[in-house]
Order: C-alpha cells, then sequence, then structure tokens
C-alpha cells in the first residue's frame, strides 16, 4: 500500500487530470475543501475511475445527526477513507460510524479517521486562541483516546505525536500525519512540521504531502523520492 498521500489542493479537474497523468500505477490521493467545493463531488467518482485510492478530507464537524446523515451519503461514494474533528466530541464520532455504516457500499464502510489538533495549530495559539490548556500532544492523545472509544480507526496528528498514540492506543490505530516538509521547503502554515524520513522513524501509517510534491519541478519524481523514503 501507498504510504504517501497526495492532497490534490487544485481548484480545476483540468489540474487534477494534468496532475494525475503522470502516474501510470494507483497512488493514494486526497480530495479537500478546495478541489470538491471547485468542481463537486463528480471529481471523486472521476478519479476513481482512473483506479486511485481516496482519502475524502472533508472535516465534518456538526452536531451527531447532522453528521451521521452526512457521512451515510459520503459512504455511497465508495471512498478509502473519510474524517472529521474529533472536537465534535464522541457522541458526534459514534453518529458518523453509524451513518457510515448505513451507507457502506457491499458491506464495507470507508475508513473514519478524526483530526486532533491540526498541524497548522501552535500550542501558543492552543492556549490562547482555543482556550485548550496544556501541551499540543496531550490534547492529541486525549482526541484519539476518544476516537478510539467511538468505534473510529484511526486519527490525523502530526509526526511529533504518531509514536505516543500508537503506545496509547495500538499500533493499529492509522496515524496519518500532514504538515510534512522536505528539509529545503517553506513551512507555510504549518506549524508541527517534520520531513518523511522522520515520519518513517515515528511509525506514522501515512503522510499527507501537497505542496512540497505538486509545487516541486517535477511532482511524479518527488512523490516517487518520498515514497522511495517511507519504505
Ligand atoms: O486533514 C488533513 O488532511 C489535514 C489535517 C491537518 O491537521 N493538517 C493538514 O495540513 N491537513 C491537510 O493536509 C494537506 C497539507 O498540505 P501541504 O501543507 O501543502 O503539504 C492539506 O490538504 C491540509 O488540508
Amino acid at each position: 500500500m501507498n504510504k504517501t498521500i497526495v492532497a490534490l489542493d487544485f481548484s480545476t479537474r483540468e489540474e487534477v487530470m494534468e496532475f494525475l497523468k503522470g502516474f501510470q500505477e494507483p497512488i493514494y490521493v486526497k480530495i479537500g475543501m478546495e478541489l470538491t467545493y471547485a468542481c463537486g463531488l463528480d471529481i471523486v467518482k472521476d478519479v476513481r475511475a482512473l483506479g486511485h485510492h481516496i482519502f475524502l478530507d472533508l472535516k465534518l464537524h456538526d452536531i451527531p445527526n447532522t453528521v451521521k446523515g452526512g457521512m451515510k451519503n459520503l459512504a455511497k461514494l465508495d471512498v478509502d477513507i473519510v474524517n472529521l474533528h474529533c472536537a465534535g466530541g464522541i457522541e458526534m464520532m459514534k453518529a458518523a460510524i453509524q451513518g457510515l455504516e448505513e451507507g457502506a457500499v457491499n458491506g464495507k464502510r470507508p475508513l473514519c479517521i478524526g483530526v486532533t489538533q491540526l498541524t497548522s495549530t501552535s500550542k501558543e495559539a492552543m492556549n490562547e486562541e482555543l482556550g485548550i490548556p496544556g501541551e499540543v500532544l496531550d490534547c492529541v492523545i486525549k482526541y484519539a483516546k476518544n476516537a478510539k472509544e467511538a468505534g473510529l480507526d484511526g486519527v490525523v496528528c502530526s509526526v511529533h505525536e504518531a509514536r505516543a498514540i500508537h503506545e496509547a492506543c495500538g499500533k493499529d490505530f492509522l496515524t496519518v500525519t500532514p504538515g510534512i516538509r522536505l528539509s529545503d521547503d517553506s513551512k507555510d502554515d504549518q506549524k508541527r512540521v517534520a520531513t518523511p524520513a522522520f515520519a518513517k522513524e515515528e511509525g506514522c501509517d501515512h503522510i499527507v504531502v501537497g505542496r512540497s510534491i505538486t509545487k516541486s519541478a517535477n511532482p511524479q519524481q518527488t512523490y516517487f523520492d518520498i515514497e522511495e523514503m517511507m519504505k
């Protein structure tokens, strides 16, 4: 299975198709809000038709009943992974799983992972703006345990928390880690960043990589170089 999930943060179908043209074998891609809000959910079907694995990143966060209904409809798209914000709480996460089970295609629901603290959030912002005291790690572990209790399959976290999450929630509990930067890349809006090599060392199950690949001079080569680093 591909370790790298490429964030297709494009605003047109043409850019997506142009990017994917460079890949003969299926890869793992992430379709998020930028692309979905531009192209609608039809883009999911188009990318699936090319054989690629899909993490549909719409980060649901609402009352339990609304999330349940939303997840039921997302499950029908037969994607591999969907996500939500753990901050919605255990009842919301349980409702999400119920919705996914109700919408499951051929009895198989998508994996569901919870965003703990966004990799763009620093300790200072979490303490002062979000009003959550303490270390980011403690909050992330708490949210991961909640996600596990609710029946989720894993979490989105930074590389720096993945090892502790596996220790707290078991090694089969997925850690999907964005905030990946190659050593000479700019951090942009990310705060808790790490290299692919460090992600491998920390045992991350998947890394999510956007701009380091999509904005590189040779995106396909950069992708294969990163996959190689993760082996
Ligand atoms: O859920 C996500 O995928 C996500 C969670 C998170 O905490 N941080 C984060 O960056 N992401 C996503 O991962 C991708 C990172 O993009 P780059 O910073 O360009 O590599 C973006 O598509 C984000 O939406």
